[in-house]
Formats: C-alpha cells, structure tokens, sequence
C-alpha cells in the first residue's frame, strides 16, 4: 500500500449508487457525488430523510461499491472493505457473551495481537473512556452511554487513519449525546484522523464538524451544500450552541436544508404537504 500523505484520506469522485426495487426497476439514490476528506478533518453530510446519507458513508467504507465514479483511500482506488477506516454506527455492535475489556480489545486479536498485550491496551482504552471501573461486566450490563464508550474505545484501540460515523449517538438521550459528542471531540483533536459523520441533526453536524455537506432531495441526490464551520477549536460543546457565529452558521444551512427537507416531504406526503 502506498502512504500518500497529501492525498485525501477518502475521496469519491463522481459517484452514483443504483439499487434494484422490488418491483424490477431502478433507483438511483445519489448522483455524480464527489467529496474529499483531507486527513484530520472532521466533515458531516446532513440532508433530508432517505437523501442517500448512508450510501455515500457505506461506499466510503467499502461496503457498498458505487455503480459508477470512484471511490479512494489515501490515493488508491478502494478495492473491497476500507482497511484503513473504523464504522460507527447508531446500533452497537457488542458482542453480549463478551466481556466489556474483552469486546475492546476484539480488534486487536483478530488482527494478530498477543492476547496479553490486547487486553492491557483495552483497559487503556477503557481508562480513557472512563470505564475502568466496568472493564468485567457484559454489555447488558451498561448504560446506554456507557455501552456507546465502549464501542467508542472498541473503534480507537485499532487506531483507524478514517472515522466513519452513521448516527452513532442518535439512540442517546439529549444529556449523555452531548457528553459523548464532547468526548469524541477530545479524542479527535490532534490526532490527525479524518472523520466522516452521517446525522439527521443540523446542531450537532455544525457542533463537531470542520465542514457540513448538505446533500439535496432523492432520487439522485447530489450535494447541493458545502459550508465551511470556523467555529474555534478546542470547542466546548456544552455551551456553543448559544454562540452568535454557530447561529449565524446554522441559519444559513438551514434556509437551504428546510427547502430540500420540504421537497422530500412533499413528495412521499403530497396530500400532508399541500
Ligand atoms: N439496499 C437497498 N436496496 C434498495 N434501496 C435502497 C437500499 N439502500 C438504500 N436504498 C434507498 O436509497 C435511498 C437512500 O438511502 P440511505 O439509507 O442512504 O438514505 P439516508 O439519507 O441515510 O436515510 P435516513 O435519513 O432515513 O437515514 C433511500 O431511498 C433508500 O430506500
């Protein structure tokens, strides 16, 4: 594998995802999307329902191959799964036989590390997410905060050059969503990984993010919105929202999210939209 450290950490260039309908035919979700994410940055792609924001996450993991355009990592095209990314998604993937030290350290055994040194850098991990006091208690065992830690230092441990994030704390009380967004920006800070990071909600894409895409209206949705956020970094998520340049910011994605968010609904709701 080469390392090109001036190429994007993820690129699509043109791409376009069909899917086959239940009836025979075809839908194009997106359209000719292009999106670069440079090392180190922390970009959020918002759109209305259904627009096409998971595809385009799942094409950059490899997941989902695009039926045209290119995906890259790190200037080479992606052949099968992202080996340089870790996922996130909104419903963790703890294993409920595991233990929580066990379920972190997962990772690192399948990619051939010693079990003695797995486990001493899962209670690492688990120290830094504040669960060192739950490193032998099974997953049923938490709380919902405390199980999206532990799939969050189950993410870290293999030190991904690419964060790929689907809603990841969408499931969470409005509290511990604000507490974990503010974790997750502590461990991001510096450390040089990119971070692509699918939500519904427009607070929290501008909270985290460096930049906000916002992606139009299916069926072939194309990227209709690209702002940048120059909020100041470190941020302190608890109090941002109230800032007079996040409002400014926030208004001026949403006047173009609410019309595509209305064309959405007025067409999987025409007789609720008139
Ligand atoms: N495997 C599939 N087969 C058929 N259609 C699919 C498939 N996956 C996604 N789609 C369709 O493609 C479109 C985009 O789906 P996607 O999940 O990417 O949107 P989204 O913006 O992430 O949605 P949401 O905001 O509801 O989470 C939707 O209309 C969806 O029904």
């Amino acid at each position: 594998m080469t390392d090109d450290s001036t190429a994007p950490a993820v690129q699509l260039k043109g791409c376009t995802r069909r899917f086959d309908t239940p009836s025979g035919g075809e839908y194009v979700a997106v359209r000719d999307v292009d999106l670069t994410i440079a090392p180190g940055r922390f970009v959020s792609i918002v759109g209305p329902t259904g627009c096409g924001k998971s595809t385009l996450l799942n094409m950059a993991a490899g997941l989902l191959e695009p039926s045209s355009g290119e995906v890259f990592g790190f200037g080479e095209p992606l052949r099968g799964l992202n080996r340089r990314a870790s996922y996130m998604f909104q419903q963790d993937a703890l294993l409920p036989w595991k233990t929580v030290r066990d379920n972190v350290a997962l990772g690192l055994k399948m990619r051939g590390v010693a079990s003695a040194e797995a486990n001493e850098r899962a209670l690492h991990w688990l120290r830094r997410v504040g669960l060192e006091g739950f490193a032998n208690r099974y997953p049923y065992q938490l709380s919902g905060g405390m199980r999206k830690r532990t799939t969050v230092a189950q993410t870290w441990i293999v030190d991904p050059d690419v964060l790929l994030m689907d809603e990841p704390f969408s499931a969470l009380d409005i509290q511990t969503r604000q507490l974990m967004e503010n974790e997750l920006l502590q461990l991001w800070q510096g450390s040089n990984k990119a971070v692509l990071f699918v939500t519904h909600d427009l607070d929290e894409a501008i909270a985290l993010s460096d930049e906000v895409v916002l992606l139009g209206v299916g069926p072939g949705s194309r990227v209709v919105g690209r702002y940048e956020v120059d909020l100041d970094r470190p941020r302190d998520l608890m109090d941002i929202r109230s800032r007079p340049e996040f409002v400014r910011i926030y208004e001026e994605i949403w006047s173009q999210l609410k019309e595509e968010v209305m064309k959405t609904y007025a067409k999987d709701s025409p007789a609720l939209a008139k």
